[in-house]
């Protein structure tokens, strides 16, 4: 495993994350924060604790990389959200990499009525997106290459990672055969 970011360059990014988005929203408007889990929930964590305007929070449910490290079929699940009619929204995701996510939910938080959209992401991915989109608030560039840590998993593990790294090629085996029920 090689480390890409340590806990004090997350920490420093996470914060330069929260002032942009605070200098762009100011500590007045009321903001509704989406996390799109399950990634996003050590960011978000983090995130949230450093913003300074009032806040609705919730949770939505998006999946596509199910078993593996290229995006698949993506499912949502929005079933635990709170209403976004009328609101401004900030869906807060950790990696922006195919985009597909973050496009897909922005297109659904305008059907359910939102006023306005913006997009947070800890990383963006830099190699062709699949989607015209582009997040509105970014931590960090990273190279096109799997990375687990911060919430990030492979197989649902490695989330639990206090730092970002990219996962090599013999580990990504390893990991598959150590998690074969
Ligand atoms: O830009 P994209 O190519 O759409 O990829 C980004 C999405 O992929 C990951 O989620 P994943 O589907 O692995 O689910 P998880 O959050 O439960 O790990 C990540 O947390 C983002 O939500
Ligand atoms: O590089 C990645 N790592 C983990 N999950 C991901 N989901 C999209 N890209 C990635």
């Amino acid at each position: 495993m090689r480390v890409l970011l340590d806990e004090t360059q997350l920490t420093t990014g996470v914060h330069g994350l929260a002032d942009e988005i605070d200098r762009y929203y100011g500590n007045q408007r009321h903001l509704t924060v989406i996390a799109v889990m399950t990634g996003s929930l050590v960011l978000f964590a983090d995130l949230i604790r450093r913003l300074s305007m009032p806040q609705r929070v919730g949770v939505v449910q998006a999946s596509s990389y199910r078993g593996g490290t290229t995006s698949g079929q993506l499912h949502v699940d929005a079933k635990m959200m709170i209403d976004v009619s009328g609101r401004d929204v900030l869906l807060v995701d950790d990696i922006f990499d195919t985009g597909k996510t973050l496009d897909r939910l922005r297109s659904m938080m305008i059907e359910f009525g939102a006023n306005s959209v913006k997009t947070a992401v800890l990383l963006h991915k830099q190699r062709d997106h699949a989607v015209e989109l582009r997040p509105d608030f970014v931590a960090f560039e990273i190279p096109d290459e799997f990375v687990v840590g911060y919430g990030l998993d492979y197989l649902d593990m490695y989330r639990n990672l206090p730092y970002l790294a990219v996962l090599e090629p013999a580990e990504i085996e390893a990991t598959a055969s150590e998690q074969q029920p």
